[in-house]
């Protein structure tokens, strides 16, 4: 079995997203609404390319004592199931839209304890599943029990067979694929996580690109800064730096858009867009999973349209 695109979540999650019309912390909080989607951040990558046509194997680590979410998603969608079952529970995360201020506040799970044996499955999967010409995109926080280094040892892995990476993570998982010897392809932090790598504020353009030059120097060859509403900053081979705005959009969930851009990222790669192109298509991607509820994707014809309304700044 091989596919264009392989995600990998070592730490996926069941999201749980309550709708209420304001938050008040320490208050009785009545909720309009709620919703489960089987997710995490790998997941959801798969599920936006799957809505957009693509085929992809998910694999990671998942909890056989909850599993039905994430079976109905991948039998729903096509997705290729390759996880690996470990003993209990996928965590469950809470994600809480107030609707007066639009914000979504995390409460992220630390989840199932993981073992050296199941991520050694995860590995040899990751080898199997090896397509020179596709993509692996390794995303998400680390469960306990699995070594900071776990995305050092899958970018390897990858890189040997000829697979090009995509890394998404944060924190300790980020530094450490970054001190590596086998950085990945691209890379999609968004800009809090890459001001924890970095040590200082990326608050203005200059900065940012400074920040994106230091990873290209590594050898990244694709990096991504995403800014929320603001949009993202695009610095591809050609070392052209691009600020892709999103267009105006009727927001239901910001839960995974930054997946939905990283998915997007993953479909233009293997379509060999070029650099504006790649750019305007991961926008649109994440503008279009913000117009819905869960990690899905409108029709193709609605995101190539929010594709042709990104607006794109070059800068100098
Ligand atoms: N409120 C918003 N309005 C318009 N576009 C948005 C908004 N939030 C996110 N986006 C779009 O989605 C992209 C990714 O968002 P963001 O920077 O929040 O990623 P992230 O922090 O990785 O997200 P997450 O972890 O929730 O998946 C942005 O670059 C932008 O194009
Ligand atoms: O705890 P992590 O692995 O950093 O992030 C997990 C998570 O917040 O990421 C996705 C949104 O990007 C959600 O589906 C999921 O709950």
């Amino acid at each position: 079995m091989s596919a264009p695109v392989v995600t990998v979540t070592l730490n996926p999650a069941l999201d749980q997203t309550v709708l209420l019309d304001s938050l008040r912390p320490g208050a009785v909080n009545r909720a309009n609404s709620v919703r489960l989607d089987a997710g995490g951040k790998g997941v959801n990558v798969a599920s936006c390319l799957a809505d957009w046509g693509l085929p992809t194997v998910a694999t990671g680590l998942l909890g056989r004592d909850n599993t039905s979410e994430f079976e109905k998603l991948f039998a729903r969608k096509g997705i290729a199931d390759r996880f690996v079952r470990i003993a209990g529970q996928t965590r469950t995360n809470l994600k809480i839209v107030a609707a007066d201020c639009g914000d979504t506040t995390d409460i992220n799970l630390p989840g199932a304890q993981a073992d050296a044996d199941s991520f050694a499955q995860v590995h040899a999967a990751v080898g199997e599943l090896c397509d020179r010409q596709g993509i692996a995109v390794f995303a998400g926080s680390l469960p306990a029990g699995i070594d900071t280094d776990a995305y050092v040892t899958l970018l390897r892995q990858a890189a040997a067979c000829g697979m090009r990476s995509l890394l998404d993570t944060s924190d300790a998982p980020l530094t450490a694929a970054l001190q590596s010897e086998t950085v990945p392809y691209a890379i999609k932090p968004n800009r809090h996580e890459l001001e924890g790598w970095c040590g200082r504020k990326l608050d203005t353009p200059a900065r940012l690109l400074a920040a994106a030059r230091e990873l290209q120097s590594l050898g990244i060859v694709l990096v991504v800064i995403s800014m929320g509403a603001e949009g993202a900053l695009f610095v591809g081979s050609d070392r052209e730096a691009l600020i892709a705005r999103p267009p105006a959009i009727r927001t239901q969930s910001t839960v995974g858009a930054g997946d939905a851009m990283v998915a997007g990222i993953a479909a233009a790669m293997i379509e060999r867009r070029d650099p504006e192109s790649l750019a305007r298509l991961a926008t649109a991607f994440a503008a279009a999973k913000l117009g819905l509820a869960g990690p899905n994707l409108p029709a193709r014809e609605q995101v190539l349209a929010l594709a042709d309304a990104t607006r794109i700044e070059r800068l100098r």
